[in-house]
């Protein structure tokens, strides 16, 4: 079955063409460091890490599925406004490439070393009661949304995808979505071949669906074939939504309006509980769930609300108030964008090294501080 789902990837094809990495690879690993030195504006974790032991340790290096250091680095090397700049096009990448992963990823969740390992999984069922909404008078907080990433087994990731992965992945996907049943749950599959302009930028516009042209992941080959096998699934009420075949294979996600994280909570977990039982994902012992981004690794679990906080955020100290509690600020379409209205998209920063409800609680402690710290401003 992994054969088979892997045996017409171009990376495959490559590799059956022989082990080592062309020349002309080499010399685009090493232009690339090259460039990340000479850039004063970069500041990439990529550009931090791939120091010059790095590059000859691992230059010459190639996955099975024919995966070179190029693959991991070229989006970030593309993009030097990149905040992390590397993608792993397999899942072995994470353990050939180690040398720049392991670094990048210790900073990047906290610490999280290269002999730690990721807990088991715990979603908070039991606990979700505890989670009491952050702001009953809705006074700051507009909407509360958690999302997870899950990578189907027997698939590697989006560079080393075939169309014919795709539609078959997407297949199975929607199969499984049909099946369905929880009224709470149960909804439809929109695929984005053949859907309208219209409907896709309303649906960006209200913050259900992914965007489109994500020149990161452009520059990292996980586009090819778009919209072929990509699309989103979502209940009538827009509460409970999975993406199919965007950055990770699927990206389970609950939202709402308001701060009632306990609710969203609970609805993800019955929602993962759901999929899962029907889909097999890929799990690393010591890196949990695995993702396409390292960022993304373990719980995947991001968090976040769209809060509006006119005191706090006006000050100079608002960013490292949140670096201080362990949350990201992104603007209000999401990551690389800016905030509108004065309402920002606040979360946990790190998903690797804790669970997934300790990932949640990280950014409900936080926010209820936030909020208290704007009151009494
Ligand atoms: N609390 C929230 N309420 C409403 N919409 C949200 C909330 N958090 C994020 N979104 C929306 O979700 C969409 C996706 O955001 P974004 O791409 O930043 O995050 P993501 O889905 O967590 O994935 P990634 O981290 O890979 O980018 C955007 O439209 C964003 O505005
Ligand atoms: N969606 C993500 N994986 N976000 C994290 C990194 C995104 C992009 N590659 C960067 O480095 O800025």
């Amino acid at each position: 079955m992994l054969r088979e789902a892997y045996s017409t990837s171009l990376h495959c094809v490559q590799a059956q063409e022989g082990m080592s990495v062309s020349p002309d690879v080499i010399a685009k690993i090493e232009e690339g460091y090259a460039k990340l030195q000479a850039a004063p504006e970069c500041h990439s974790l990529l550009k931090k890490y791939l120091t010059k032991e790095v590059v000859d340790q691992l230059k010459d290096k190639k996955t099975k599925l024919g995966a070179t250091l190029l693959d991991v680095i070229q989006s970030g090397v593309a993009n030097l406004d990149s905040g992390v700049g590397v993608y792993a096009p397999d899942a072995e990448a994470y353990t050939l490439f180690k040398p720049l992963f392991d670094p990048l990823i210790q900073d990047y969740h906290n610490g999280f070393a290269p002999d730690a390992k990721q807990p088991n999984t715990d979603l908070g069922e039991g606990k979700t009661a505890g989670l009491v909404d952050l702001d009953p008078e809705g006074k700051y907080i507009n909407s509360t949304r958690i999302r997870c990433g899950r990578s189907l087994q027997g698939y590697p990731f989006n560079p080393c995808l075939t169309e014919a992965n795709y539609l078959e992945m997407e297949s199975k996907v929607k199969g499984i979505f049909d099946n369905i049943t929880d009224p709470e749950l149960a909804g439809k599959y929109f695929p984005l071949d053949g859907m309208t302009k219209d409907v896709q930028d309303q649906l960006i516009k209200d913050h259900f669906l992914f965007k489109e042209g994500d020149r990161f992941l452009q520059a990292a080959n996980a586009c090819r074939y778009w919209p072929k096998g990509r699309g989103i699934f979502h209940n009538n009420q827009k509460t409970f939504l999975i993406w199919c075949n965007e950055e990770d294979h699927l990206r389970i996600i609950s939202m709402q309006e308001g701060g009632n994280v306990g609710q969203v909570l609970e609805r993800l977990i019955k929602g993962v509980k759901t999929i899962e039982k029907q889909a097999p994902f890929s799990r690393d012992d010591r890196l949990g769930w695995l993702t396409f981004c390292p960022s993304n690794l373990g719980t995947t679990v991001r968090a976040s609300v769209h809060i509006r906080l006119p005191k706090i955020s006006a000050k100079p100290d608002f960013k490292s108030i949140c670096d201080g509690l362990k949350l990201q600020i992104r603007g209000i379409h999401g990551e690389h964008s800016e905030s509108e209205g004065g309402v920002y998209d606040i979360s946990n920063k790190a998903r690797l090294g804790l669970t997934e409800f300790e990932a949640v609680k990280q950014m409900y402690d936080g926010i209820a501080h936030l909020i208290s710290l704007e009151k009494a401003a």
